[in-house]
């Protein structure tokens, strides 16, 4: 790492508003929570819910024009829609711009709006922390969500893709696939735990 937490969250400062920084720093720290409460590598989950929305300040112009010129891949949705392009990018600016080459830290930030079937355990923490972090306010049932991802987190990661898709059901042409792809991922996850389990 070149850079040490510290000095990103000094240089993010700078680029983000206030309530985003805020944001910022609250999927910093319940990253490092879920961490430690799954025993993932508690300094990684820090940097990457540090990083995840390194991208987010990006006008869409910017978003799409970055993706053509470093060759990252723009799906139909994200051209219609590039905010979603902020995670991808952001994973780009981590690397090249504050010196991670982390891999799974480099996913956790490029999957984090979406999510992703199969995901990492770090791209599963960083997801998670994003949705339920202290500052976030609007989700439904956010204080059953933050105990239920704390007992069981591909439980919460489908609830949360539940949720999204629930709340973009009015705007459908806005929808990525890949979140519905996700939740079909870990509503089949679960279904086959509860049969082998009998949970
Ligand atoms: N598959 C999707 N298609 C379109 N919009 C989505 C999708 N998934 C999440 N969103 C929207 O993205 C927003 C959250 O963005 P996100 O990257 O998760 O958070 P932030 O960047 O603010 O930390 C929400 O408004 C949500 O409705």
């Amino acid at each position: 790492m070149i850079y040490t937490i510290l000095e990103i969250q000094d240089m993010l400062r700078e680029k983000q508003t206030g309530s985003r920084f805020v944001h910022t720093l609250g999927v910093q720290y319940t990253s490092a929570c879920l961490a430690m409460r799954y025993g993932a590598d508690v300094e990684k989950a820090q940097m990457a819910g540090l990083l995840h929305d390194c991208a987010k300040h990006m006008k869409p112009e910017k978003l799409l024009e970055k993706s053509r010129k470093h060759h990252l891949e723009v799906t139909h949705a994200q051209e219609r829609n590039p905010f979603l392009l902020h995670g991808r990018v952001g994973a780009y600016v981590a690397r090249t711009r504050y010196g991670v080459t982390d891999p799974e830290i480099l996913g956790a930030v490029e999957w984090h709006t979406t999510g992703k079937p199969d995901m990492t355990l770090l791209e599963k923490i960083v997801f998670t922390a994003d949705y339920i972090e202290p500052s976030r306010d609007k989700a439904p049932n956010l204080s059953r969500l933050r105990q239920i991802s704390f007992e069981d987190l591909d439980q919460a990661v489908y609830e949360i893709l539940a949720q999204t898709l629930d709340y973009l059901k009015k705007s459908p042409q806005d929808i990525d696939e890949t979140t519905e792809i996700t939740y079909s991922y870990y509503k089949s996850l679960l279904k086959r735990r509860e049969k082998n389990t009998g949970e």
